[in-house]
């Protein structure tokens, strides 16, 4: 069956956005007395969203396991504050993004964000970064009640978009991408340059791996177009 629609993920996958994210955290930290973490610590840490972000990065834990509440909560707020500021300051679009969704487009294949970062910072972030034009929607961490791995947010652009999953393509960079699209019963490739917390993209159920969402779109025209035998 040809695919309809492709829901693509947005830090890691089409935006390098980790130089911000670490500058909100060690600002976070900074402001807290805490030490700097690397940015490879904190790529480590993104891909659950925002809290669980801030959660891992004040303890500098995966599990994000925190003494008290409070802290969170100021943790959240100094973060929001730092990130605001920055955000889309240093986001660079990864190779071959553009070409991937030109060749979306012109293939008539329509496409929606679907991302666990919140609405606040997603919408200027992609004002920014010069490709929101692309989506007919975005769905942020927030958007829904729960987030990736959940198929919650996947399902929830589906009836946006009015396609059945199993006409849909999700590509991400991470095991919460590849969990909700299995879960969702939709295709799903992985770029292997973004951040899958700290874990190699091999180790993901997905149908395939693909260098650059340029290859994704090859990928999608050549296995499924409706020029298929
Ligand atoms: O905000 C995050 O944790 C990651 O966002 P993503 O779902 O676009 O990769
Ligand atoms: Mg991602």
């Amino acid at each position: 069956m040809p695919f309809a629609a492709v829901l693509l993920d947005l830090d890691g996958t089409l935006l390098d956005t980790i130089p911000d994210l670490a500058n909100a955290s060690n600002g976070m930290r900074l402001e807290l007395g805490l030490p700097p973490l690397s940015r490879e610590t904190i790529a480590s840490y993104v891909g659950k969203g925002t809290e669980n972000l801030v959660l891992r990065t004040l303890s500098n834990n995966p599990d994000g396991s925190t003494p008290d509440a409070g802290d969170v909560r100021q943790g959240l707020e100094i973060f929001g504050r730092h990130y605001h500021a920055v955000n889309g300051d240093q986001a660079v679009l990864y190779p071959g993004v553009v070409e991937g969704l030109n060749a979306f487009k012109a293939a008539g294949l329509r496409m929606a964000v679907v991302t666990n970062k919140p609405t606040e910072f997603t919408l200027p972030l992609l004002a920014r970064s010069g490709i929101a034009g692309f989506f007919e929607h975005i769905v942020c961490g927030d958007t829904c009640e729960r987030k990736k791995p959940d198929p919650m947010p996947l399902l929830h652009a589906c009836e946006l978009l009015r396609v059945d999953p199993a006409q849909v393509l999700a590509i991400g960079d991470s095991v919460n991408d590849a969990l909700a699209a299995r879960a969702a019963n939709m295709a799903v490739l992985a770029v292997p340059y973004g951040y899958n917390e700290g874990m190699d993209v091999r180790t993901l159920e997905v149908d395939d791996i693909v260098m650059s969402i340029k290859e994704a779109a090859r990928w999608a025209l050549r296995n499924h177009t409706n020029n298929e035998p």
